[in-house]
């Protein structure tokens, strides 16, 4: 791989410098130093010096593999380099694809500054349900999800003459999806450059030559080359490059600033309380600087981020000053943002982070690093056909892309809660999303992409046969495929357009049969987001009284449903008589009172407003079925037939589809009278598989509404 020497000199002729020297001139005080300053650091950075380089090398390549260093500048300068370069000049887009959303927006921002603009203008970003893009956006950061919808509406992407994606290691699945499909677009468009000048058939044109059935509606537009860039600091470049017929790569050399990596002596039983040390010793002993931690999820955070503030009101009032910031996916985005925000002066920053803040993102002020070494990944249990997320260790390249985010400003310090002895066994790279996950919604997305031989598309790691033939099994038994595979005429296609899980798009499109639409809107809403409930150890009791306030003897969902309906009464009330303020504010109290957590809360009423204009504008009729709770109920077995288990003589539960053995989980408000026969929606694996979210149903419903699965034939 030819390497590129990069020495952090600033350079001379740097065009986007000369493009912004008026608009600096025009500024004043503060604004001109933090310009000026941002265009020092961009000078600085180890990529600058190989930009004209790398825009070469893109000219001369239709694919290109870019592997560098955290930090080296490739997720905020490329793009830059590339529109400079003129890869815009007809109108082109350059869209660049990060696995998570909270990167495409905090980078765009940063990039939007860089180069001068308002945001949403040259530079922009699209995530699910924002979209601050306009038609002269030229550099457009994006979920790699959005761009997979963007291919269901325009095949060979057309408005795009460079894509980039990055993070590629991570091999989430939409990555791995989308990679395949830009394979295919990328030889659709140098086909359609080429037969422009000779005859294009009837406006359709065949994709990868392997996949036959991938036909790609141009409409015989003028299309150039599609270029493409694979970007990593971490990546195994030589995969990618067989991939794309030994595509080029090239290694950026150069990091910015030193990360010092400390190990624990010995492994460490309790992670949360070793991160809990560490903040503190953090805290009192080291200068100033951020604090980034890594834990697994929610639940986790919020109670490293209570004992935190336990804590601190133990210490003297002059050491009190550390303020915590929580951030994962299901947490608004204006909340997510918070974390960038700069801590009051004298105060310290501590953020508590999912893998979410692991790759691409910069948080000003972050100087230390408290990784606990664990994630939590999907995990598809094929044979049982049943997805569950489980705690795992993570890989080196997650361990080095964690350490990355200290030393983007200076030298840093990552403290990883466990022994070298462990980092040197952990796996080089995680293992692919695509072979460790539930097929159900990938396969979904490719049959509305046209894309109908799932075991015959081009994955660049093939996805377990097992696991293709499981999730082609449910989607057929859910009603979303024919016998023949193929999406069938309503349902399968009212379901792809749905951006949740098949089983949940089900239970919405069935419920608008069932007349109780609004209830279902209700229940997935709640149902997808975690933890509504929260129960500290020290009001154990007090919560358990609030929860029986809400709970339903008929199960978790028609519990959900209680409380999002008293929280509703809640706000329309307080709506009438206070400000929007005062009413949000009453709402938190509300919660706190009642032990719901009023983040999920809110969470939950997002989701529920956004699928609500989905199904309006599907034309599904919203009624509700009143009082008459067993429609609902019934309803919910028609779609979660998959998951239906049946009471043994010891009260464990068999699930019926695959025969595993299962416990209902103790949070759930049917632990201790545990009916006969249940549905429920999650698998969670501790040291027991526990069920989450169950809703008592007849045994006799399933041979009637499910008889594709529990008929007598
Ligand atoms: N929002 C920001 N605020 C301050 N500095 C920033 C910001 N975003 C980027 N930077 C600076 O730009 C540098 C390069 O960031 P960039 O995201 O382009 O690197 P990268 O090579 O893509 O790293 P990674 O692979 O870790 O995402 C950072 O190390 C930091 O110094």
């Amino acid at each position: 791989m030819p390497s590129m020497a990069a020495n952090n000199l600033p350079r001379k002729n740097d065009t986007c410098n000369n493009n912004h020297t008026q608009s600096i001139e025009a500024a004043k005080g503060d604004f001109v130093t933090r310009r000026q300053r941002i265009q020092q650091q961009r000078k600085s950075l180890p990529i600058a010096s190989v930009e004209k380089l790398l825009v070469e090398e893109v000219r001369n390549n239709n694919t290109l593999i870019v592997v560098g260093e955290t930090g080296s500048g490739k997720t905020t300068q490329l793009p830059q380099y590339l529109f400079y370069g003129g890869f815009c000049r007809d109108g082109g887009v350059i869209g660049i694809t990060q696995p998570r959303r909270v990167a495409a927006v905090s980078v765009a921002k940063r990039v939007a500054e860089e180069c001068g603009v308002a945001l949403g203008q040259k530079v922009g970003y699209a995530i699910r349900f924002d979209d601050m893009t306009s038609a002269s956006t030229r550099m457009k950061y994006m979920t790699d999800g959005l761009l997979l919808r963007e291919a269901l509406l325009d095949p060979c992407l057309s408005k795009y003459s460079v894509i980039i994606v990055d993070e590629a290691h991570e091999r989430t699945v939409h990555t791995d999806v989308l990679l395949g499909l830009l394979k295919s677009v990328q030889k659709t468009r140098s086909s359609v450059s080429k037969v422009m000048n000779g005859h294009a058939q009837n406006g359709l044109l065949m994709g990868a030559e392997k996949d036959k059935s991938f036909l790609m509606p141009c409409h015989g537009k003028k299309l150039s080359p599609l270029k493409l860039i694979i970007m990593s600091a971490s990546l195994d470049a030589r995969v990618f490059s067989e991939y794309f017929g030994s595509a080029r790569a090239v290694h950026v050399q150069g990091r910015q600033y030193p990360v010092d990596i400390l190990y624990t002596h010995q492994p460490e039983s309790d992670y949360l309380d070793a991160a809990l040390i560490t903040i503190f010793q953090i805290h009192l002993e080291e200068s100033h600087g951020d604090i980034l931690v890594f834990l697994t999820g929610q639940e986790e955070i919020e109670s490293v981020e209570r004992l935190v503030h336990e804590r601190l009101r133990q210490l003297p009032e002059g050491n009190q000053k550390l303020l915590t910031f929580p951030i994962f996916s299901s947490l608004p985005s204006e909340k997510q943002m918070k974390v960038f925000m700069p801590a009051p002066p004298g105060f310290r920053k501590v953020i508590l982070a999912t893998n979410i803040a692991e790759t691409s993102v910069t948080i000003p002020g972050i100087r230390y690093v408290i990784d606990s070494g664990v994630v939590k990944a999907r995990i598809y249990d094929a044979d049982a056909g049943i997805e569950s997320l489980d705690i795992v260790k993570t890989s080196k390249a997650q361990a080095l892309q964690r350490s990355g985010r200290a030393g983007r400003e200076g030298p840093g310090k990552c403290y990883r809660l466990y022994p070298e002895s462990e980092f040197d066994k952990f796996e080089d790279s995680t293992t692919p999303e695509i072979k460790r996950c539930d097929l159900s919604n990938v396969i979904l997305q490719l049959k509305a992409l046209g894309i109908d031989d799932i075991a015959g598309f081009d994955f660049i790691d093939k996805p377990n046969r097992t696991a293709i033939i499981r999730s082609l099994e449910s989607l057929f038994l859910l009603g979303a495929l024919t016998e023949e595979s193929k999406l069938t005429d309503i349902v399968g296609h009212q379901m792809a357009r749905l951006p949740l899980e098949p089983v949940y798009s089900k239970a919405l499109i069935l419920s608008s049969q069932f007349n109780c639409l609004e209830e279902m809107l209700i229940v997935v809403a709640m149902l997808s987001v975690e933890s509504i409930f929260y129960a500290p150890r020290e009001k154990l009791e007090e919560s358990r009284a609030a929860l029986r306030c809400f709970s339903s003897p008929e199960g978790d969902h028609l519990t959900l449903l209680n409380v999002f309906r008293a929280s509703n009464e809640f706000v329309v009330k307080n709506k009438l008589t206070h400000s929007k303020e005062k009413a949000e504010k009453n709402l938190r109290k509300w919660c706190k009172d009642n032990f719901i957590n009023s983040r999920s809360l809110r969470h939950a009423r997002d989701v529920h407003s956004q699928i609500q204009r989905n199904v309006e504008q599907m034309g599904l009729r919203i009624t509700s079925c009143g009082d008459d709770m067993l429609v609902f109920r019934r309803c919910l077995a028609a779609s979660f037939f998959l998951n239906a288990a049946l009471k043994q003589p010891d009260g464990m539960y068999r699930i019926l589809s695959s025969g595993l053995m299962v416990q209902i989980h103790p949070s759930s408000v049917l632990f201790r009278s545990k009916p006969e026969c249940i549905i429920f929606d999650k698998l969670v694996r501790t040291n027991n598989n526990y069920i989450r979210n169950i809703c008592r149903i007849d045994y006799l419903w399933l041979p009637e509404l499910a008889p594709q699965c529990y008929g007598l034939q």
